[in-house]
């Protein structure tokens, strides 16, 4: 029996070539690469009925030597891997172009498309293994939980202090200045002890942030409302107490629910751009709040001898504490350039990372 040729059809990748050739039931297939050539023999039933059918494929390109082919009821799918990942201009060495060849127009794509298929298969792979590599991780989800209460329960205490400061600053007018402390301390120091947390957080890897600006922030509030607020009932009185309680709650009605977003894997523009912006006037306005108070409660220090350091006896005078505030003072303007310097980079990581992803 004289072998015939069967109808290819082609379509091309950037690393594959595939070739349909029109034999159903195809049976006793040989096709294999030698020397760059593809050929192809088996019998089946094709455009000339039942018969064996043959051809030969020069390739433009080399190729890989290992072919895969598949056999259905209606055809032979053959696919060659290119030696290199590059569009090729046609198929075979020769020119003219075999009468049994042609393309396969439904896997036809020319070299655009399949750039845009590759581009999209590669972002469907990125995706999965980023996926699955943050699928590892067991607690992620105990961990976002835990992170979404730490910052509900600290959004809903500084709420309340903003919303009642709000309030009585509408009704009392500045008469509301003097007493924010006996109204406010208890919730205030509620949550800025839990906020040790945010210090203990990036320390255990739960946020990706850096410990000292946490620190920084952290220790620094804590020292004021412990310290200076806390121990001196003198200093409670005082205006200065409404313009810190007041600054520090106002970023962080913003902060606290752009991290529960961030725990839900979910963004709000306007709250994000909040976020990491009103630090810019609130954050030198707060340090200079607190930099009064600490000045305003330099003299009672001195007066009332609290917190002085005993020297040794031989020498006979204890060292006053307000030499350690003075100290605290010059502290304060470095932690404001450390945390500032920091906010600064968050916001530009922030804003240039969604920039690129806009692009
Ligand atoms: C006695 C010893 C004393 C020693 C210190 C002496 C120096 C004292 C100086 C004190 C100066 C302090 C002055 C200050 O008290 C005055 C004021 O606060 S005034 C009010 C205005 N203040 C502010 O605006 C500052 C607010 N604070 C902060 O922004 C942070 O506390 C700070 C640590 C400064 C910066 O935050 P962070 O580094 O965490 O930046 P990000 O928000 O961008 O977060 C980074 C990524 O981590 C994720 N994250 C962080 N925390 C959480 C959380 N709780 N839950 C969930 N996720 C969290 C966040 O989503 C970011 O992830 P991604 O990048 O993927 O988005």
């Amino acid at each position: 029996m004289q072998a015939l040729t069967p109808h290819v059809y082609w379509a091309q990748r950037h690393g594959e070539i595939y070739l349909r050739v029109e034999i159903s039931d195809a049976q006793n297939l040989n096709i294999g690469v030698e020397e760059n050539i593809l050929h192809f023999r088996g019998q089946g039933h094709g455009a000339k009925g039942e018969n064996e059918y043959e051809f030969s494929l020069e390739f433009l390109k080399p190729v890989k030597p290992e072919v895969k082919h598949k056999s259905t009821q209606r055809q032979v799918n053959i696919t060659v891997k290119k030696q290199e990942h590059v569009w090729w201009d046609r198929l075979t060495k020769q020119e003219r172009k075999p009468l049994f060849l042609a393309p396969d127009f439904d896997r036809w794509l020319d070299e655009s498309d399949a750039e845009m298929e590759l581009r999209e298969k590669e972002e469907k792979i990125n995706k999965v293994s980023i996926e699955s590599r943050v699928r590892k991780d067991p607690y992620l989800g105990l961990k976002k939980g835990f992170l979404f209460m730490y910052n509900l329960v600290q959004f809903l205490g500084y709420s309340w202090i903003f919303v009642n400061m709000t309030v009585r600053l509408f009704i009392l007018g500045q008469d509301s200045f003097y007493d924010t402390f006996h109204t406010i301390a208890d919730v205030m120091y509620f949550c800025q002890m839990l906020a040790i947390m945010e210090v203990i957080n990036p320390a255990v890897g739960l946020v990706k942030t850096g410990v000292i600006p946490a620190f920084i922030q952290v220790m620094g509030r804590n020292f004021i409302l412990f310290v200076i607020f806390g121990s001196l009932e003198d200093m409670q009185n005082k205006p200065v107490v409404f313009f810190v309680f007041y600054l520090w709650s106002t970023i962080e009605i913003f902060r606290y629910p752009f991290y529960m977003l961030a725990c839900i894997d979910t963004e709000w523009k306007l709250l994000t751009w909040l976020r990491y912006t009103i630090w810019m006037p609130l954050y030198p306005l707060g340090v200079l709040a607190e930099a009064v108070a600490v000045i305003q409660s330099i003299p009672i220090f001195d007066e009332t001898k609290l917190l002085n350091i005993p020297l040794p006896k031989a020498i006979g005078i204890s060292l006053s504490f307000s030499y350690i505030l003075q100290l605290y003072l010059v502290l304060m303007f470095l932690g404001l350039f450390i945390n500032f310097r920091h906010l600064f980079k968050q916001r530009r990581r922030r804003f240039r990372t969604k920039k690129r992803k806009a692009n």
